[in-house]
């Protein structure tokens, strides 16, 4: 099978696949298309035979940008680009879902900030009044005006300190809510998409757009928001104070916010790009990080280190230039917005002293004046800055919108149907392809418009060259996919109209790559039914022939089976797979059978188990041995996604047929 079979699975998908799998990234077609018979292509006890167009490719991770292997994406296509379509308004109405439960501590998060603002802003009115008013009294010793202002000011400072600490409180505390829903969002909408979806939206861009996206957002929210809110309030504040005690002063600081108000628009415009570009090449070094991480083993054994390196150092080099392209861009905002500061700082300056030389301005108001306009300027460099953050922070957004706006190619039914009641003198269900073809988005059609009916209780085996269409088939069943046209049925109910947990109690699929989640051998199996004790899971391995090996582990059934189940053979794997799937107790049961060449012993034990597991149900096995094939009920061929063949194995045998060669070839291999 091919690994696309065995990468990222949506929760319905995960669901039904009870060995999961691996949260692997990058261009999962990029790995391992030899799948089925790379490891044994002229072996003839295997069945998948390797058809000479179908090009083996090494189990490698490639270049992350480059597209997958064998399936090139539609031109412009926008996951390529790391730029998912998202509908207009998506990023504000995101932000507005996550602000609206908190909506009582933002209004009181602002307010507390326009007081604070308040009490910051009063310090120079007080030294005006303390120039223009209080020195002359104190002349005439009359101390009051003195005295007030200094405790006025003394009383301003403690407010603005108590407001900042309760302003700092209730924001931290929005800021933490806001990003622990934000990123459990993401992770429960990234399980909810489709296996199709997680094709070709890597893993690695997810695990971008939960960290460093959800991180440039706490950025903002931690640091740089209170400090972008609370300039744009003193531009407003000291505006109206600067008009207040002289309108010519006050209207040449307002003046300058023009030429300030175009360099920030232009300045966010570049930097947005810049910003976008910086959110993608993280993204793509994730991608490659994680993607060759996870493909270690075949990035070892096909040397793959080096060109890794160069990849991984050009796209390190892509990441770093995007830097240096915002870096640039704050450069050319400081300098500009520096000059339109100090041009207006000096003209404010000198008309203000002329005119208090000539007495139509008090020194107290241009004293005032002077202290307002640095408060005013001095955070400008800062403003860079924080519009820097804010800016990262919306590309950051926009990309989670992105994300979230996707829909699952596999939607729940707005009115579930429920499978009739199990009979339980005929075990299984009848699984039935109605006219159904299928093509998937990125690629032309797979499965030519074909009908199938399996029986209750049949045990099928799928047998064809690799690319033949056996995974399609199998994953339609499993409802990985909805078919283009025409309809899957379980005992005469569409597949489209069952709920997940439905579906999930009616077909289960084993992926051949048996993953285990990192958690104890127990919980590995519990997978298959949550609430299955204890008693249930050991009965399960025990029937399974697991119990065994799972009794001489360290911890018994106790053991972490760590990352990837590191510490148990890929033949124990298959063993705790097939547990798993006999405690979910599925009405069909879809096999993908490992290729992976077990030593004897393990593979009679895989072979044994395998027979336990497809007891009592509906069957489909795609089956890489002739051993398999020999117990199935009937046995489909497959080629170029037609089914070519059908019938039991006795009956094909005696057919010159595909099917015959095949079992010929592997007698032959056996003398
Ligand atoms: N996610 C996908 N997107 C586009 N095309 C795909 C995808 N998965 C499979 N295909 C293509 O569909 C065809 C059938 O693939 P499928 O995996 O069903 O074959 P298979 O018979 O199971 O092969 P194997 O034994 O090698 O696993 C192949 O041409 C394959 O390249």
């Amino acid at each position: 099978m091919k690994a696309v079979d065995q990468q990222g699975k949506p929760p319905a998908a995960a669901a039904q696949d009870t060995t999961g799998t691996s949260a692997t990234s990058g261009a999962p077609e990029a790995n391992g298309t030899c799948g089925a018979t790379g490891a044994s292509g002229a072996d003839a006890t295997h069945l998948t035979t390797k058809a000479p167009a179908a090009p083996c490719i090494p189990d490698v991770p490639l270049a992350a940008s480059g597209p997958p292997e064998g399936h090139a994406p539609a031109v412009g296509d926008p996951f390529d680009r790391d730029e998912l379509p998202s509908p207009p308004g998506a990023t504000m109405r995101l932000l507005g879902s996550l602000l609206r439960p908190r909506r009582a501590y933002v209004v009181v998060s602002v307010l507390l900030l326009l007081l604070q603002q308040a009490a910051v802003q009063a310090g120079p009115l007080l030294v005006a009044y303390a120039i223009d008013r209080g020195v002359p009294a104190f002349r005439q010793q009359n101390y009051g005006p003195l005295v007030a202002v200094a405790v006025g000011y003394l009383l301003c400072a403690v407010a603005s300190g108590a407001l900042q600490y309760a302003f700092f409180r209730m924001s931290a505390r929005v800021s933490q809510d806001v990003l622990l829903d934000l990123r459990g969002r993401i992770f429960r909408h990234g399980q909810a998409l489709s296996v199709d979806f997680h094709e070709r939206y890597t893993s690695g861009r997810l695990i971008s757009r939960a960290t460093t996206d959800v991180e440039s957002l706490r950025e903002l929210l931690s640091e740089g928001l209170q400090e972008l809110i609370a300039v744009v309030l003193a531009f407003v504040y000291i505006s109206a104070l600067l008009l207040w005690l002289d309108l010519g002063l006050g209207a040449v600081a307002v003046a300058s916010f023009v030429p300030l108000y175009l360099l920030i628009r232009l300045y966010r415009r570049r930097v947005g790009v810049v910003f976008a570009r910086r959110s993608s090449a993280v993204a793509a070094v994730i991608v490659k990080f994680t993607e060759t991480l996870n493909g270690i083993r075949p990035v070892r054994a096909f040397r793959r280190e080096r060109a890794n390196d160069e990849v991984f150092a050009r796209l390190n080099r892509t990441h770093e230039l995007s830097n240096g392209d915002s870096l640039l861009e704050m450069a050319r905002y400081v300098t500009g917005s520096r000059l339109v500061a100090n041009t207006a700082v000096a003209a404010i300056v000198l008309w203000g002293a002329h005119r208090v030389a000539s007495g139509s301005l008090a020194l107290g108001v241009l004293a005032a004046a002077a202290l307002y306009l640095r408060r005013l300027y001095d955070p400008i460099d800062r403003l860079g800055m924080f519009l820097n953050s804010f800016q990262s922070a919306s590309a950051s957004l926009e990309k989670i919108a992105g994300l979230l706006a996707q829909t699952p190619a596999v939607p729940e039914p707005s009115e579930p149907r429920s499978l009739p009641v199990h009979d339980s003198e005929h075990p299984g269900r009848e699984a039935r392809f109605e006219g159904v073809r299928f093509a998937y988005r990125t690629g032309g059609e797979v499965l030519p418009r074909f009908d199938l009916t399996l029986a209750a209780g049949e045990t099928v085996a799928v047998v064809g060259s690799t690319g033949a269409g056996k995974s399609t088939l199998a994953k339609l069943l499993a409802r990985f996919y909805d078919p283009t046209e025409g309809r899957v049925l379980l005992d005469g109910t569409d597949l489209r109209d069952l709920a997940t947990p439905e579906l999930r109690r009616g077909v289960v699929m084993v992926t051949q790559e048996a993953f285990l989640f990192s958690g104890t051998v127990t919980e590995n199996i519990a997978i298959g039914r949550s609430d299955a004790s204890r008693e249930d899971i050991e009965r399960a391995a025990k029937a399974i022939g697991a119990h065994d090996f799972i009794v001489g582990l360290p911890d018994g059934y106790d053991t972490d089976v760590r990352k990837r189940g590191g510490r148990i053979s890929a033949g124990q794997r298959q063993l705790v797979a097939f547990a798993r799937a006999l405690l979910a107790d599925p009405a069909v049961l879809i096999l993908d059978e490992a290729t992976s060449s077990l030593d004897i012993p393990g593979e009679r034990a895989v072979q044994r188990a395998m027979h336990t597991v497809l007891r009592g149900r509906t069957a489909v096995v795609i089956a890489h041995r002739l051993s398999t094939v020999e117990v199935a009920d009937r046995v489909l061929v497959m080629e170029h996604g037609r089914i070519v063949e059908d019938g039991p194995p006795a009956q094909l045998i005696g057919r010159e047929g595909r099917f015959a060669d095949l079992h010929r070839a592997w007698r032959d291999s056996l003398v």
